[in-house]
């Protein structure tokens, strides 16, 4: 089963900066995919394509199955709502609602009801019982993330894409959303598509996709973040390297 598939994807922005050049990448369900790449290789922009916030200049893309790249931006915003969940690295709550508020917000802006069983057990898997009623400025940043995350899988998505879900974290509390989706992928079956600048978090993936001029420059699977490092030409003084 596919999560994702793109086949000859290529953007080319306005002004002529081809972001993405002819990528091809098939994301099997219960992937848990890391994509790095020097800062402008096309990270945000495979991101954004893949997920239908972004329509390709060519190529073919699947979610789901459906074909999205042909398509209108009020037809990919159903296949996105149906089928994608968002993780951003500002955590992107409403500040005015609460927890509960802002994890059931997509579900209710696409007019079905949420699974309350699956939405409790989220909750509890996540720990946020007892903060449902709260806003989002009463929690720290990791509790905030992992609101986010509930709400990411509130709608049971096919895949989660997430933007450096923990650029914004000290390094424990990163490690404790990294576990989180790490439970997610083993005991769920999600599949996650995270952008990274990170070695140590993308080491958490099964496989990392180095971005490099627009290309998929190389794959590795279950690198450490030492070797992941060293791809990218940085220094890892991180412990385990
Ligand atoms: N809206 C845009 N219009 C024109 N060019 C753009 C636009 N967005 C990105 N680019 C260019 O496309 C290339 C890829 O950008 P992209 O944001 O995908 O890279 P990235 O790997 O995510 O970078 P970073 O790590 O800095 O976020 C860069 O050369 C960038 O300047």
């Amino acid at each position: 089963m596919t999560a994702v598939e793109l086949r000859g994807v290529t953007r080319v922005y306005d002004g002529g900066v081809t972001a993405l050049d002819g990528v091809s990448l098939r994301v099997p369900r219960g992937a848990f995919l890391a994509v790095m790449g020097q800062s402008g290789s096309g990270k945000s922009t495979l991101l954004h394509c893949a997920s239908g916030l972004d329509v390709p200049t060519s190529g073919s893309i699947t979610i789901a199955g459906t074909e999205i790249a042909g398509l209108k931006e009020s037809k990919r915003a159903l296949v996105r709502r149906e089928h994608v969940g968002f993780v951003f690295q500002s955590y992107n709550l409403v500040p005015s609602l609460s927890v509960e508020q802002n994890i059931t917000l997509p579900l209710r802006l696409a007019g079905t009801s949420p699974d309350r069983a699956w939405l409790a057990s989220l909750v509890a898997r996540t720990g946020l019982s007892g903060m449902l009623g709260r806003a989002p400025a009463e929690l720290s940043g990791g509790q905030r993330q992992r609101v986010s995350i509930v709400r990411a899988l509130a709608a049971r998505p096919a895949v989660v894409f997430a933007d450096e879900p923990t650029g914004a974290l000290d390094s424990r509390t990163a490690a404790g959303i990294l576990d989180l989706f790490t439970e997610l992928v083993d005991e769920l079956g999600q599949t996650i598509v995270m952008v990274t600048h990170d070695p140590a978090a993308a080491a958490r993936a099964h496989d990392t996709l180095v971005m490099s001029d627009g290309r998929i420059g190389e794959i590795l699977s279950r690198a450490t973040a030492g070797e992941l490092a060293a791809r990218l030409g940085r220094v890892w003084e991180g412990a385990g390297a």
